[in-house]
Order: structure tokens, then C-alpha cells, then sequence
């Protein structure tokens, strides 16, 4: 029996059911999506378990009658779906290899595991602790920060540490919530997973860095150790300053997300590199712009503004 496209269904972290594109083979259900363009060169989305160990990529799930209960897993494999979506219709970007490279999850990452991570190969979400976390594929914005990872790491290679890192960790931020694409005016990180308990917060916030212990202006730059417990130089930490330059940005009137997008983009993976500081990516936005919309274009002007608000250029 060949592979052949199904359509489950499926209860998400939040408790939503979601419509699901699984693999009917051999007489079970596959968590495996084959409708995607880069199927046409044998590229898929595929979900599987750790069963709360730390092996990768562990079990790829099945199930019995396409009705798909496993909440973290359905999750990670619809959102994987939309981030690949938007890749390619948006951005003309076929898998973070460009190259139609399948895409593989794992869930229940050993146990009250706080993160979510690329590693290399593939995105590895824990179901974090109930307190600090719920399941990390829980969110569109992380499932899509991690999948930015690969392509940054495929592209300009920004090295994880110092302010090339904090800009590695940005066009996560940046892309991951140009993908989940809400109607959210602070431009919020993981707000769908964050501490279960209790309403309104978030990881990090774009618009209000301050508000998450972040930075929001190079003067307020934090110079830590380039160590585990110095987060590498702060790029979680000084990410908020770039953040916040895109904020202003795609903020700007007159600015549209599609157009941003493709602007950080282009200066993503056509003008960045290994060790790229804050300031050659404001020069990269500004030549991204001009080479889309021109010089003295509103896309232009408002970039160089957007980072020199923040104390960049
Ligand atoms: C939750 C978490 C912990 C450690 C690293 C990352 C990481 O991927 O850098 C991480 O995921 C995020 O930041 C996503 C965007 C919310
Ligand atoms: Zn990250």
C-alpha cells in the first residue's frame, strides 16, 4: 500500500480542534503531512514523541482512526504546516533549506522540560513544567521561532552569541510573530504557553522590551558573559533592542507586515553574516528596503529612523 494524503483532526494545547493532513499507509494513520510542494521532492512534515526521554527523534505517532489526541503533537505538526506556508507563499522559501528539506518535530522532550530548541536537524519541544510553561508547540510565534533558527543557520549563520546572537534570536522573534500573524498590538513571545496560570503575560514583548527585563535601546545594552549563565553574551536579553527597531518599523504608517517581512528578510539571507553586529544589520534593513522599494522610499526612511530610535546608525 502506497502513501496516501489524509485529513484527521485533532485537540490542540488550548483544547482547539484543529484539521490535521496525516499519511494513510499500511493501515494506520501517520502524523505525516505530504501535501506540501516540497513533497514533490520527497519532502514532508513529520511529528514525533520522545515519550519523555531525551533519545531524538524518538516514535513517529500513528493512530488508529485519524482522530489525533496527543495535544503537544498536534500542535507542533499544524503550526509546522503554517510556518512552512508562510515560508513559501509569502517569501518564496521552499523549507528552511530552501531546498524542500522535510521537517521534523519531536514532542514530550524529557519531563517538565522549560524550552524548546533547534538542534541542528530538527525543533524539540519539552511540556514544560505546568508553572514556568505549558507544552512549548503549544504556540504558533515558538513554533516558528525555532523553524527561524534553521534558516538562519542555513543563511546569514549568525554565530550565537554577543549581538550577532541577540540578532539570531530578533529574526526568530521578528518571524515568529509575522507568522502567527495575531491582531496583538504589543507584538508579544510565547503568550499562548507562558505560565498557564495566569492571564496577559508573555516571554518577551517588541513593543515594551523594559516590560520583560529586556532592553530596549542600545544604551541600556547589557555586556554579559559570552557563558551558559551570561546567556551567551545576553542574546535573549539585548534580542529586545533590535526587537524593538522592528517594532517602531512595522509600526510605522504606511508600513505593512507583508512588506517588513520581506524586507528582514532579504537582509537575513542575502546581506548578513557570521558575525554581523547590530549596526550591519541596520544596514542590511536599509539596503533591503532601497532594493525593493528604493532609496527614498517610505520603506527606506523608516528603517534608518526605526533603528536610529533605538540608538543604532
Ligand atoms: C522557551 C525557550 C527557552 C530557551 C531558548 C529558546 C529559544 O528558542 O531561543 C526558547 O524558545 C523561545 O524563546 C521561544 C520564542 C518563545
Ligand atoms: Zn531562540
Amino acid at each position: 500500500v502506497n502513501h496516501a494524503a489524509a485529513t484527521g483532526t485533532g485537540t490542540g494545547v488550548l483544547g482547539d480542534t484543529k484539521t490535521l493532513n496525516t499519511d494513510s499507509y499500511s493501515g494506520g494513520y501517520y502524523l505525516r503531512d505530504i501535501t506540501k510542494p516540497m513533497y514533490s521532492t520527497g519532502g514532508k512534515i513529520e511529528t514525533y514523541t520522545a515519550n519523555y526521554g531525551t533519545a531524538l527523534p524518538g516514535t513517529l505517532l500513528t493512530d488508529a482512526d485519524n482522530v489525533w489526541t496527543d495535544r503537544a503533537a498536534v500542535d507542533a505538526h499544524y503550526y509546522a504546516g503554517k510556518t512552512y506556508d508562510f515560508y513559501y507563499n509569502k517569501l518564496g522559501r521552499n523549507s528552511f533549506d530552501n531546498r524542500g528539506a522535510t521537517l521534523k518535530s519531536t514532542v514530550h522532550y524529557s519531563r517538565n522540560y522549560n524550552n524548546a530548541f533547534w538542534n541542528g536537524t530538527q525543533m524539540v519541544y519539552g511540556d514544560g513544567d505546568g508553572s514556568q510553561f505549558t507544552s512549548l508547540s503549544g504556540a504558533l510565534d515558538v513554533v516558528a521561532h525555532e523553524i527561524t533558527h534553521a534558516v538562519t543557520e542555513r543563511t546569514a549563520g549568525l554565530v550565537y552569541e554577543n549581538q550577532p546572537g541577540a540578532l539570531n534570536e530578533s529574526f526568530s522573534d521578528v518571524l515568529g510573530n509575522l507568522v502567527e500573524n495575531k491582531n496583538d498590538p504589543k507584538w508579544l513571545l510565547g503568550e499562548d504557553v507562558t505560565t498557564p496560570g495566569i492571564a496577559g503575560d508573555a516571554l518577551r514583548s517588541m513593543s515594551n522590551p523594559n516590560e520583560y527585563g529586556q532592553p530596549g535601546h542600545m544604551n541600556e545594552y547589557q555586556n554579559l558573559p559570552n557563558t551558559r549563565e551570561g546567556d551567551w553574551g545576553g542574546v535573549h536579553i539585548n534580542s529586545g533592542i533590535p526587537n524593538k527597531a522592528f517594532y517602531n518599523f512595522v509600526t510605522t504608517p504606511g508600513i505593512t507586515k507583508d512588506n517588513a517581512g520581506k524586507i528582514w528578510y532579504r537582509a537575513l539571507t542575502q546581506y548578513l553574516t557570521s558575525y554581523s553586529q547590530f549596526i550591519d544589520a541596520r544596514n542590511a534593513t536599509i539596503q533591503a528596503a532601497t532594493d525593493l522599494f528604493g532609496a527614498n522610499s517610505l520603506e527606506a526612511t523608516a528603517v534608518a529612523n526605526a533603528w536610529a530610535s533605538v540608538g543604532v546608525g
